[in-house]
């Protein structure tokens, strides 16, 4: 049928598949792979857009590295790969022979790019070197795979750059991290915490890794959104990474990695979806205005095609992307639902009447909030309704978020908060032993709890205050949950 057979507060998994196949993805024969349909790949392009120009500001160049990895390379890293060794896809052969080496195909591409790395930083005038590449990789999970969450190959950008000092280093890290922010706030209106992962969390091959986390109301679980990592000297030691510096010394430099990827896209569906489909934010949408006539018996048919093929050109030289659907085998209501369903943001219909008014009628998704407005007016008023769609997206969903978070002190009010699906704020001891503890005792089918992230922007931490889990003296303010 047109609707979705189950409602997002009843089965969120279910519900969410149903979403996603409304042509953003469609599944594919081998498990944990998806297509991205034209409708994802559109909000994929807008973000990439966005991102590329900015980096380029920060005078980070793009490139791009192969897809395979020579296994020497590969497991020069024991200590961050032997915990991923089981995600690592191999090609063993080609035709019908086998292939003499296995190869690898990146999870990642620090042992791709790095060994050039050492190459190509002779001195300190080589230095910043900044890339980044936008690319797909491969990671064999065996956890439930989830379209756009969690997918064996997806696609992602990757940015990999080395720095003379660490001061340069930390800066780049958060500049970054802005850039992940305003991704999720200010395009996918969805908000996140900045922050610090703990020394679990982190990335093991780096030196820290910051983040931005975003939570899901409806299975009270966190999820990771992009991750900015300082990766400090630990790879220019392993890879021989060193420049001459001013003095004619040997150094090594200090480096940087940063992602996101095709999550970013199922964070935004989960966030805003609803029991009538997808609800697409306006910066997001490759159609931001659907125009579907509603014509009637014996009225000016051809005048209401007309004029809405004049409202669709006046939209789109305005710099809206606008669509007319004057298909004549669909009704206007099984359009209404149909164009719903797909998420568009914000529907104008022009029936008899309109036309005799010279107006058109005006319906959000967001909020189901219909406005008569006149012709002459057009523009500027759907300008303004799709800035209040983009602004009211993201207040609800930040409304929806606070409500979830729980501050505690104890380990029952913990438990209590857990069980209630809630976004866990707690001082901690900030000690690894204590969060692998949390992490065994809450552990059960529904996953452990562990570490989102600690917060940049820290509440007051009153002296005395005790870590929740151990009861030693707490150091810091940190978000715990389960994960997505
Ligand atoms: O997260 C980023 C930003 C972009 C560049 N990489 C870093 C760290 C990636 C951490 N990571 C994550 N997943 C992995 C999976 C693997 F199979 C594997 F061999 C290695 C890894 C792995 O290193
Ligand atoms: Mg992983």
């Amino acid at each position: 049928g047109l609707g979705l057979s189950v409602k997002k507060d009843e089965n969120f998994g279910e519900w969410y598949s149903e979403v996603c196949k409304h042509e953003m993805i469609e599944y594919y024969d081998i498990s944990g792979c998806y297509i991205l349909r034209p409708w994802s790949m559109a909000i994929w392009e807008i973000m990439q857009t966005f991102f590329d120009a900015e980096i380029k500001k920060m005078k980070v160049k793009n490139c791009y590295f192969p897809l395979f990895v020579s296994p020497g390379v590969l497991e020069k890293e024991k200590d961050h790969i032997e915990g991923f060794a089981p995600e690592v896809a191999w090609v063993t052969k080609s035709g019908k022979s086998d292939l003499e080496v296995p190869i690898a195909i990146r999870p990642t591409s620090e042992t791709v790019m790095y060994p050039y790395y050492s190459k190509w930083i002779r001195g300190h005038r080589d230095l910043p070197l900044k890339l980044n590449q936008w690319c797909n990789v491969v990671r064999w999970e065996f956890s439930n795979p989830t379209p756009f969450i969690r997918s064996r190959e997806f696609l992602w950008q990757e940015g990999h750059t080395a720095f003379a000092t660490k001061e340069e280093a930390d800066e780049e890290v958060l500049q970054i991290l802005e850039l992940y922010r305003r991704i999720y706030e200010e395009y996918l209106a969805v908000p996140v915490v900045k922050g610090m992962k703990s020394e679990n969390e982190k990335f093991a091959g780096g030196l820290y890794t910051t983040s931005v986390e975003a939570f899901i109301p409806n299975t009270g679980r966190g999820v990771q959104g992009a991750t900015s990592h300082c990766l400090g000297q630990n790879f220019a030691k392993m890879f021989e990474i060193r420049y001459e510096d001013e003095e004619g010394k040997r150094e090594m430099v200090w480096q940087n990695s940063w992602a996101y990827s095709t999550r970013t896209i199922g964070v935004m569906i989960m966030t805003h979806g609803d029991d009538k489909g997808l609800i697409l934010p306006p910066k997001v949408a490759s159609v931001q205005v659907v125009v579907i006539p509603v014509p009637y018996k014996d009225a000016n048919t051809q005048g209401i095609f007309d004029a809405c093929t004049a409202t669709v050109s006046a939209l789109s030289e305005a710099g809206i992307r606008a669509e007319e659907d004057l298909r004549d085998n669909y009704s206007p209501g099984w359009k209404y639902s149909n164009w719903e369903m797909k998420g568009v943001p914000l529907r104008i219909e022009i029936g008899p009447r309109d036309l005799e008014n010279d107006q058109v009628r005006t319906v959000r998704r967001d909020n189901g909030v219909k406005e008569d407005i006149p012709r002459g007016s057009l523009v500027e008023h759907v300008k303004e309704l799709l800035e209040k769609i983009q602004q009211n997206m993201y207040e609800v969903a930040r409304q929806k978020r606070e409500a979830c978070v729980q501050e505690i002190r104890t380990w029952d009010e913990f438990i209590s908060a857990l069980n209630q699906k809630k976004l866990i704020l707690a001082p901690w001891c900030d000690e690894e032993e204590v969060e692998r503890d949390v992490k065994a005792r809450t552990k059960g089918e529904t996953g452990a709890a562990k570490t989102l992230c600690s917060p940049f922007e820290q509440p007051e931490l009153p002296e005395g205050t005790l870590c929740f889990a151990s009861g030693k003296p707490a150091k810091k303010w940190t978000y715990w949950g389960r994960k997505l």
